[in-house]
């Protein structure tokens, strides 16, 4: 007998917008990205999320963008809400808090219990790399790291912790596409996003000879959104 092997939808995204729940977007802007063949939205951000905002920026998504896939990247256990079509479930490697590694995440399995589909899960593990980043600040992540350290932490997450994706995280900033591109270089089987400071075709095409897949965040809340969704798809497909 045969069994059929598909890969999951994660593996074929390119390019990814993450929405923060907690910011002002318009109907325009979110017309816009359902429109622009972006492959993914995520919902997230690292302050001030709630069920409330998270769920009404769903609610907003679902009406203008009803064909696009919809994932909450979880930061806080209380704000998880129902009918997205997956979940994030970011690990901090580089942390220097236990919690953020583990401790918050056995909370909220103790929390929802039997509730919670594992087949909709997915884990990131994250390297938090700009040390002004608000997610920097909260997990106390050690964010100098040398390109041979970052992929250090990328071997040990992908062959000890089987971790199918490596989050380069540098929320807020353009990072090291030499740090990115040694990660991607000792990754065998991990998916690689990278996300930060993401604003143009150049900035998108450079990462993108490393990453898998673009995160596209607070580009998207500044005038020129117009352009930044244009030109960062353009760099990507
Ligand atoms: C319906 C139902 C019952 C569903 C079950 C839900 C579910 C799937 C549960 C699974 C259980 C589980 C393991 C949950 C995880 C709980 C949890 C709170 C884990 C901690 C996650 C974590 C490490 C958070 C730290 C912050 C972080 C990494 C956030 C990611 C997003 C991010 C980095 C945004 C950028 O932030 P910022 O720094 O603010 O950047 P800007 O300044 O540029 O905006
Ligand atoms: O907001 P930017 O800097 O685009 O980063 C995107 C994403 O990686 C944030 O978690
Ligand atoms: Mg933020």
């Amino acid at each position: 007998m045969t069994t059929a092997h598909t890969s999951p939808p994660w593996r074929h995204w390119r390019h990814v917008v993450k929405l923060d729940p907690a910011r002002q977007i318009t109907d325009e802007v979110v017309q816009a990205i359902a429109a622009s063949g972006t492959d993914a939205v995520f919902l997230g951000g690292t302050q001030d999320i709630t069920y409330e905002n998270t769920n009404t920026l769903l609610g907003r998504l679902r009406r203008h963008a009803p064909q696009l896939p919809l994932w909450q990247e979880v930061s806080a256990s209380d704000a998880v809400v129902d009918g997205v079509d997956g979940y994030c479930i970011p690990i901090v490697l580089n942390t220097t808090d236990p919690h953020w590694l583990i401790g918050a995440h056995a909370q909220a399995i103790e929390k929802f219990g039997p509730w919670i589909d594992w087949s909709k899960v997915l884990v990131e593990g994250y390297l938090v790399l700009n040390p002004d980043a608000a997610v920097a600040q909260l997990t106390g992540a050690n964010t100098a790291l040398t390109p041979q350290a970052a992929a250090s932490y990328a071997a040990a997450a992908e062959a000890l912790f089987s971790m199918p994706v490596l989050y380069v995280e540098y929320s807020g900033t353009f990072g090291d596409p030499a740090l990115l591109a040694e990660v991607a270089r000792t990754a065998r089987r991990a998916h690689i996003f990278y996300g930060g400071g993401i604003d143009s075709y150049e900035k998108a095409a450079t990462m993108a000879q490393h990453a898998d897949t673009l995160i596209i965040g607070n580009a998207l809340y500044t005038a020129n959104w117009q352009q930044v969704l244009h030109d960062t798809i353009r760099a990507v497909k």
